[in-house]
């Protein structure tokens, strides 16, 4: 697995010390990151998600989605993946992965504190996987409150071990983001959905602005057709149809989630969510209709799970 065109060095980056970052954010941002990921995109009357963008029935703070906690790490990493003993083309980097856990509900406006670590780096040869920790904290009672682990697929730059075997290291157990396990069994529900043409210029007004999303040029740099979908606004697509159809609606309900991104979507395609319930955690998977590919797939645990729901 020794690599000469590649510089990675685990030693230096598994070193590195990452600055803590402040951010605040309002309801403005929660509703425009709504509107990003479909909320009230094919009705905008719908009784389930208008509260995520409007107050409704005079309520006095709008509704966030559990998603919008996604967010936190691209505030925590003004500079991107920008670290010391990491070498890879920005250009060829995937949203592999992200897993999120909720400690209480997002209230619709905060100010925030941020501490970010390194998870993860694995040599899988052909790519380097990265894995980045932040952990974010109500800045004025410095209460945690949700933890994201964000998994970046960084193509071209594997390849960088010292010995015979591949570098691998994680510092958390593995069991909690393996893999899921698709059900053979008939969908318990299914929820299609389509994403518009231009859902990944409204999405990247929430914060994450890399070209390849809004660049035709670059895109095909990067190998694909057209600019594609934000793997996060897929996932906000995902667990919003999870919220609608396990949770009749109350976002409160999910405690954490696990998105593997398995191959792009182009802003436009329809998505095809299906879900089965094991216990307490929905697994699904989510499909672009018109190639009938599977794009996503994860799970979402609830904090509780009643046959009244
Ligand atoms: C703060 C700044 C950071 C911002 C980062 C976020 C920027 C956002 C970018 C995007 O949103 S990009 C759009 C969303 N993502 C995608 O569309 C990616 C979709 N997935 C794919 O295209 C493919 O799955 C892949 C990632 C290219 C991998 O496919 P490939 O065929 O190359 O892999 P395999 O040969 O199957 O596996 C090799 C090796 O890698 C592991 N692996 C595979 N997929 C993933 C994944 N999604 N996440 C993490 N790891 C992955 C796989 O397990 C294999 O490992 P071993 O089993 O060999 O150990």
């Amino acid at each position: 697995m020794a690599g000469a065109s590649s510089k990675t060095d685990p030693q230096l980056l598994l070193s590195h010390k990452f600055p803590e970052a402040a951010f605040a954010y309002t309801e403005r941002d929660a509703a425009l990151y709504a509107l990003g990921v479909g909320a009230c995109g094919r009705d905008p009357l719908d009784a389930d998600e208008l509260k995520y963008v409007y107050h409704e029935n005079g309520q006095q703070f709008i509704k966030v989605l559990p998603t919008f906690a996604a967010l936190f790490p691209l505030q925590s990493l003004p500079d991107g993946l920008c670290f010391p003993g990491l070498q890879y083309d920005p250009q060829l980097l995937l949203h592999g992965q992200q897993y999120i856990e909720l400690y209480k509900p997002l209230s619709s406006s905060a100010h925030l504190q941020h501490k970010v670590s390194l998870a993860g780096l694995h040599d899988k040869g052909k790519a380097a996987v990265v894995e980045v920790e932040t952990k974010s904290f109500d800045q004025a009672s410095g209460e945690l409150l949700c933890m994201n682990r964000l998994t970046a697929y960084l193509r071209g730059a594997g390849g960088f071990s010292k010995s015979s075997q591949p570098f691998s290291y994680s510092n958390y157990p593995p069991n909690q983001v393996r893999a899921v396990k698709i059900p053979k069994d008939k969908p318990f529900s299914v929820f299609e959905d389509c994403s518009q043409p231009s859902q990944a210029l409204l999405y990247r007004l929430s914060g994450d602005y890399n070209p390849l999303h809004s660049d035709p040029m670059i895109a095909k740099i990067a190998g694909f057709s057209r600019p594609i979908l934000h793997g996060l606004c897929t996932l906000g697509f995902a667990v919003r149809a999870i919220i609608k159809c396990i949770c009749r609606g109350d976002p409160d309900l999910v405690k954490s989630i696990l998105g593997k991104f398995l191959l792009h979507v182009y802003p436009g395609e329809t998505l095809v969510t299906e879900m089965w319930v094991e216990g307490s955690r929905v697994i699904y998977q989510t499909r672009v209709k018109a190639r009938n590919r599977i794009v996503l797939s994860g799970f979402v645990e609830l904090h509780r799970w009643t046959s009244s729901l």
